[in-house]
């Protein structure tokens, strides 16, 4: 089973094998549904057992208690009610202890699917969770995983109840008249058979829903994400326009899937009244031939009544079986795209702390279907080395420090850290080692001394304060009104952008890398912040090697190395004052960057 993405999309869901093949998948994925089933089939066999004693009852008080031969029997009537009361308290009893035991089994089920799925969410590479929309995704781990829950909590105990149900009438009815048993069968054969034709109709159906939802639920959040940029373009009716289509489609969609279900439920009626019908008429026939007694044809109606229901249930059961058939096959679909930067786990290599050495060897890259945008790059980083890597817009510099840092896999050559291919080192100690800081580093609504610790979970105040001190940023700690426990708002929002960066450098200050890669910030800073910058990014590459993608002059000045990336070729790299003296790429640069700066 291979899973298929949409466009734009490299998740996908499995669209291949039958919906019996992903049901099985499906459970085995969630083995606590299945555990203890016997039990449970057990207890649903009781309560449909429990069911037929009434007709049963009923018959014998007609036959044999009310139509004795020597005149009504009234002890033995007694006798049959006393019965069908037993039955009645054994069905109820029954069909509560199973329901408790199928409400704990999928719940504890259905939690492991969620856990796995949003496990292997974490597992997959930044650009698979980058081109898939996070709507999605939160989708396929929320209400996808809410339709099979829906189903097996709902329709599966009704399945194993009806299903029971089918069976047990059918058998008492053949002992009360073949011929009438005959009959409902004929009368509800083509229906059956239809049922597969709408099996497929709704299957189909409700797998668009699904998608739609996914849809939706993107639309939604990226435009609460995006709010600012929203407002700052005025592009709020376009957004609005896009939210309502959104809703719009998948509300076209949700009223086909219910129309086909309305359909096959009111099909199961139609079914059901004709059949009850003929019975009544045939077996009055019946009857008046003296093939049947009263006693027996009225049982036979309420066992009819047995029968229907689970036909008719049987088509509800059916969409909601198909809409969680869809969920699984999104869920699946997460499941099965492979995580494309795998982690060796134990068996990968753990490396001593210590200042590290880099090497490139013939690295190339290219996106998933696109052209090659790192072209060859040869080169070595020795300890404590502090690079600038500078270069136009779209150079490949990015996509430098993401090889470097491991969030995606050269395409050719390999990156090597102190000798070892990155690929065989333990995600835990890299993650440990080689530090980066993006951009926009990721700030929590929470305080400042908070958003430092992610950096050191066990730091003390004392600690951050020491970190915030020697990156030389202690008066700007002293301008902020609450100090360490100055919110920072969502996402960072109370702070500018330089000093968002600030705290992401503090936060990586803390965790003390070996390798630091950093991404400066483009935005531009009041110089106060510019200065505390440079100072904090002076402090942090301090005796550890450190890679910058530099937007700043300064930055590019102060470093030990250059190296100069052009349209994804390494072209130039040395110290700041002999590429100046070159006159090559980097002088151009530099001169376009002084006369900025003027
Ligand atoms: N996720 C992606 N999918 C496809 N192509 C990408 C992706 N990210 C970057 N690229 C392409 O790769 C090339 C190099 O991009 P990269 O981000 O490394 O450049 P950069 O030098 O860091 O640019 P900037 O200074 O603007 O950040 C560009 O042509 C870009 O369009």
């Amino acid at each position: 089973m291979s899973p298929v993405a949409g466009p734009g999309s490299r998740l996908g869901e499995v669209r291949s094998g039958t919906a019996w093949s992903t049901f099985r998948r499906g459970l085995a994925l969630s083995p606590e549904i299945t555990q203890g089933l016997r039990v449970t089939l057990l207890l649903a066999l009781f309560a449909t057992a429990g069911r037929v004693v009434v007709p049963i009852a009923v018959q014998q008080t007609i036959d044999d208690g009310l139509n004795a031969g020597g005149g009504p029997d009234l002890g033995y009537v007694r006798w049959m009610v006393g019965l069908a009361a037993v039955g009645v308290v054994i069905t109820v009893i029954a069909a509560y202890l199973m329901n408790r035991r199928i409400f704990r089994a999928s719940e504890a089920g259905l939690a492991t699917l969620r856990t796995k799925a949003f496990r292997h969410v974490h597992d997959l590479s930044v650009l698979t969770q980058d081109t898939e929309r996070r709507g999605s995704l939160v989708s396929r781990v929320t209400s996808d995983v809410d339709t099979i829950s829906q189903f097996v909590q709902w329709g599966g105990l009704i399945m194993l109840v009806s299903i029971g149900q089918l069976i047990i009438a059918t058998i008492v009815m053949a002992v009360y008249s073949w011929q009438l048993t005959l009959l409902v069968w004929v009368c509800f054969l083509p229906l059956f058979l239809a049922l597969r034709t709408f099996q497929r109709m709704l299957s189909s159906a409700y797998m668009v829903v699904r998608e739609r939802v996914g849809g939706m639920l993107g639309a939604i959040s990226e435009s609460v994400v995006g709010a600012q940029a929203v407002r700052a373009y005025a592009v709020e009716g376009r957004t609005q326009q896009r939210i309502d289509d959104a809703v719009e489609s998948h509300r076209v969609a949700a009223s086909r899937a219910q129309r086909l279900a309305a359909s096959a439920f009111s099909t199961g009626e139609v079914v059901a009244g004709l059949t009850n019908a003929a019975i009544v008429v045939v077996g009055v026939l019946l009857g008046v031939a003296g093939d049947i007694t009263i006693g027996k044809l009225i049982a036979f109606l309420f066992l009819v009544t047995l029968f229907v229901a689970p036909v008719q249930v049987g088509t509800e059961v059916l969409s909601e079986a198909q809409n969680a058939i869809a969920g699984w096959r999104r869920v699946l679909g997460i499941l099965d795209t492979p995580a494309d930067v795998a982690d060796p786990g134990e068996d990968g290599v753990r490396l001593p702390r210590g200042p590290i050495d880099v090497r490139f060897e013939c690295v190339s890259y290219a996106y998933p279907s696109g052209p090659t945008v790192l072209h060859d790059v040869d080169v070595a980083i020795a300890r404590h080395t502090r690079v600038a890597v500078v270069g136009e817009t779209g150079s490949g510099k990015t996509t430098f420090a993401k090889l470097l840092t491991r969030l995606m896999d050269p395409v050719q050559g390999k990156v090597m850290i102190d000798g070892t291919d990155l690929r065989d080192v333990r995600f835990a100690s890299l993650r440990d080692r080689v530090v980066m800081v993006p951009q926009e580093g990721f700030l929590f609504d929470d305080t400042l001394a908070a958003n430092l610790r992610y950096g050191k979970p066990e730091a003390s105040d004392e600690e951050l304060l020491l970190a915030v001190t020697e990156l030389g940023l202690g008066d700007w700690l002293d301008s902020l009104a609450y100090g360490l426990e100055t919110p920072v708002g969502q996402r960072g929002e109370s702070l500018s952008a330089g000093e968002r960066q600030l705290v992401a450098l503090a936060r990586a200050y803390l965790s003390d890398p070996d390798l630091l890669v950093l991404d400066e910030a483009t935005s531009a800073v009041d110089p106060a912040t510019e200065v505390r910058l440079a100072r904090a990014l002076e402090g942090i590459s301090r005796g550890r090697t450190s890679v910058t993608i530099a937007h700043r002059l300064s930055t590019a000045e102060a470093a030990d190395e250059v190296f100069v990336f052009d349209r994804g070729r390494l072209v130039e790299s040395g110290p700041h004052v002999e590429l100046v003296e070159k006159g090559g790429v980097y002088a151009a640069l530099h001169a376009a960057w002084i006369s900025q700066s003027r």
